[in-house]
């Protein structure tokens, strides 16, 4: 309880919005679970999600860096709000609460909304969860940041707990799966570690990404792997990227990796963005006419998590001041957030020109290394625009700053995230950057229209 008042002062202290801190105090503290999980409770789904999508990950680092321990965080919903849910999802509900602490109820087959982006990795996921160990092992699946993949891997822990309720099924992200194993070292248990791991029927694994360079861990979880497939058992996972591009793991785990189907979810398109909009419309009985939904949809293309974190603050905005969702107050509310989606397909040039523009200088000071203060925080606040905007490696990035290491890049983007969190000003610069990549863009069409 004091660690949650502790990290709740610190999450209300990063937001500059009397909202975000009205829907922050709805939730409350529930418990502690096997000193790994803290659970909270929201008064109703939206606000879970809102906290989900915004906060969950800044909560999870604050709670770490208070305790050394990774805690992760679990947002139940007020019972008396979950009464009109399906009968199906309040079982899944309370059996994955019991046995699988890192699975998040909402995340189910029910829930999931197929497009064109994710039809091929939803059908390959089904198959999975019908008939595990049979077909597609392992399934492995990618994709960009908050595409659906977590939520469809733990669609298939959900369906498979709920079907075959005999079956041992758990889902772990690979941060999760070392620490495990770390700390069964540490208290000389590796075989129990050892034993609860290759004596699964399913095993789901998250953010494989995070294996890459953890060499011990990789090596144990390499035998994990090896026996689960061995004895036909299914392994499922989810990354960033394909497994050609992880680095530091072995040729051996790589291609064990590529052995089943690997599947990509691709960004959703407007269609999916809509009907993603409207479901959770509906789930939640709300009246939001389908301009305001279209409205959302167009606008913010980026990722699934940022189209749900619109729709929430939008909802939030109009039960805190009592007014009616219009087109004109989805304008108003989401204006920021709007603003912060920038063009498609922006590259480092692109960034650079503007951010020199921006603040008054050279493209080449960007560049140089020379450390004035007002050069050295646009450089700072190109390389975040670079790291966030485009998809370039932050080796690549710091090549093209004139050949800086891969550790500035990484340094300069967590300075500037950092400051956007507690500074205006900082946030507001950005806005105005990226505003001007707008501005070039439309110049730019202009320019060849008149040459054509
Ligand atoms: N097809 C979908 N239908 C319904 N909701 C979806 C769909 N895809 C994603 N979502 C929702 O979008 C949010 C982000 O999804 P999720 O966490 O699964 O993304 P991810 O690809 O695993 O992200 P990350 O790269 O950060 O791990 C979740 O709230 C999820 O329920």
């Amino acid at each position: 309880m004091d660690l949650w008042n502790e990290i709740a002062r610190e999450l209300s202290q990063t937001f500059d919005s009397e909202l975000n801190r009205a829907i922050l105090e709805k939730i409350r503290f529930k418990e502690v679970q096997n000193d790994k999980i803290i659970v909270l409770i929201a008064p109703d789904p939206l606000t879970s999600g809102w906290f989900e999508a915004n906060y969950r990950q800044l909560a999870e680092s604050i709670a770490f860096r208070l305790t050394q321990k990774p805690y992760v965080f679990q947002v139940e919903i007020a019972p008396h709000q979950v009464v009109y849910k399906k009968v199906s999802e309040r079982s899944s509900v309370s059996e994955a609460g019991v046995t699988q602490p890192y699975l998040n109820p909402k995340y189910t087959f029910e829930r999931f909304v197929v497009g064109s982006n994710n039809d091929f990795a939803h059908a390959a996921a089904m198959q999975v969860a019908q008939c595990p160990g049979t077909n597609y092992n392992p399934l492995f699946i990618y994709g960009n940041v908050a595409v659906g993949k977590t939520h469809l891997i733990q669609a298939i822990a959900h369906y498979i707990l709920k079907n075959s309720p005999e079956k041992k099924v758990r889902y772990v992200t690979s941060e999760v799966f070392a620490n495990e194993f770390i700390e069964s070292i540490s208290k000389k248990n590796t075989e129990h570690f050892r034993s609860r791991y290759r004596t699964l029927d399913v095993l789901i694994i998250d953010d494989v990404q995070f294996f890459q360079g953890k060499e011990s861990t990789l090596e144990e979880f390499f035998h994990t792997f090896n026996t689960l497939l061995h004895e036909k058992k299914q392994v499922v996972f989810a990354c960033d990227r394909p497994p050609h591009l992880l680095k530091n793991i072995s040729d051996r785990l790589l291609t064990r990796f590529n052995s089943g189907l690997t599947i990509k979810i691709e960004n959703p398109d407007m269609e999916t963005r809509m009907a993603i909009l409207t479901r959770r419309v509906e789930e939640e009985s709300l009246d939001i006419s389908t301009e305001v939904i279209r409205y959302i949809a167009e606008h913010i293309d980026s990722d699934i998590r940022n189209l749900e974190g619109a729709l929430t603050k939008l909802i939030a905005y109009a039960d805190l001041r009592k007014k009616e969702i219009s087109l004109d107050l989805a304008k108003e509310v989401l204006r920021d957030k709007i603003q912060m989606e920038v063009p498609k397909n922006l590259t480092v040039t692109d960034i650079q020109r503007a951010v020199a523009r921006y603040f008054n200088i050279n493209v080449n000071d960007l560049k140089s290394e020379r450390r004035l203060e007002n050069i050295t925080y646009a450089r700072h606040i190109a390389m975040y625009l670079a790291k966030e905007h485009t998809n370039l490696s932050l080796t690549e990035i710091g090549s093209l700053f004139g050949g800086k290491a891969h550790t500035t890049v990484m340094r300069s983007a967590d300075k500037i995230e950092k400051m956007m969190k507690t500074r205006k000003k900082v946030r507001k610069e950005i806005e105005d950057i990226i505003a001007l990549f707008y501005e070039e863009k439309t110049s730019k069409k202009e320019k060849e229209t008149t040459l054509s």
